[in-house]
């Protein structure tokens, strides 16, 4: 794919090891925010997608792209597939219980996608460095091993819990995240 030097990681980020006491290999992922427009039960216009975890490292989901989701028509939008890359690459960076914030998305549309499809959805880190963290994601049709409509690289930007405090509702998210330590 088409990946630009800020999506590269730089020698020597190693991607991350699972997080000890994460979640366990095969496991289903909840959503991180129930309102949240990419995962959240409570989003009804949302994208509701769910996930889990193969190796506490990646992720993988399926999107089933429907009306609400279309541009042209019968076909998805652009934006919306560039959505659930943002959310699941989000979704895989979260496993590491830390707070990251995208700061790039880069997406490569390599096939149209009808209403329909089921989109198979991946995603993993290739590295971290420092607050950064580099990110991969793919978009397959109809299987896991279906094919690919959609990549993405992202640049995610770790930040603290003054960003969401200052920025936005803390309270919200923490009101569902009891088990949630801002230094663990
Ligand atoms: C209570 C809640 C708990 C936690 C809850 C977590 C929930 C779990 C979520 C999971 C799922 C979510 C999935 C969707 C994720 C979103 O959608 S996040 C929302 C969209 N993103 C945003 O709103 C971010 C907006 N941007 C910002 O706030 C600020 O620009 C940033 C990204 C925090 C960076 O600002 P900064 O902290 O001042 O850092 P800054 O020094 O500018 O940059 C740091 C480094 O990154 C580089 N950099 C920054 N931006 C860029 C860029 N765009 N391109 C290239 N390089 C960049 C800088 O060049 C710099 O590099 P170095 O000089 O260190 O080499």
């Amino acid at each position: 794919m088409t990946r630009s030097a800020l999506t590269t990681p730089p020698p020597g980020a190693a991607p991350p090891e699972p997080l000890p006491g994460g979640p366990a290999p095969g496991s289903p992922l909840g959503p991180h925010y129930s309102h949240c427009f990419g995962c959240g039960p409570k989003q009804p216009t949302g994208l509701n997608l769910t996930a889990s975890t193969p190796d506490g490292v990646t992720v993988t989901a399926e999107f089933v792209v429907g009306g609400v989701h279309q541009g042209a028509p019968g076909l998805a939008h652009g934006g919306v597939l560039a959505t659930a890359m943002d959310e699941v690459i989000g979704m895989s960076i979260w496993l590491l219980r830390r707070p990251y914030v995208t700061g790039r998305l880069e997406t490569d549309y390599l096939r149209p996608v009808s209403v329909g499809t089921t989109l198979h959805l991946r995603a993993w880190c290739t590295g971290v460095s420092g607050r950064k963290a580099y990110l991969e994601a793919e978009g397959r049709i109809g299987a896991p091993d279906g094919p690919v409509a959609v990549r993405a690289a992202a640049l995610f930007i770790e930040v603290g819990m003054e960003h969401f405090a200052e920025h936005g509702d803390a309270d919200a998210f923490l009101a569902e995240h009891h088990d949630y330590e801002v230094n663990p």
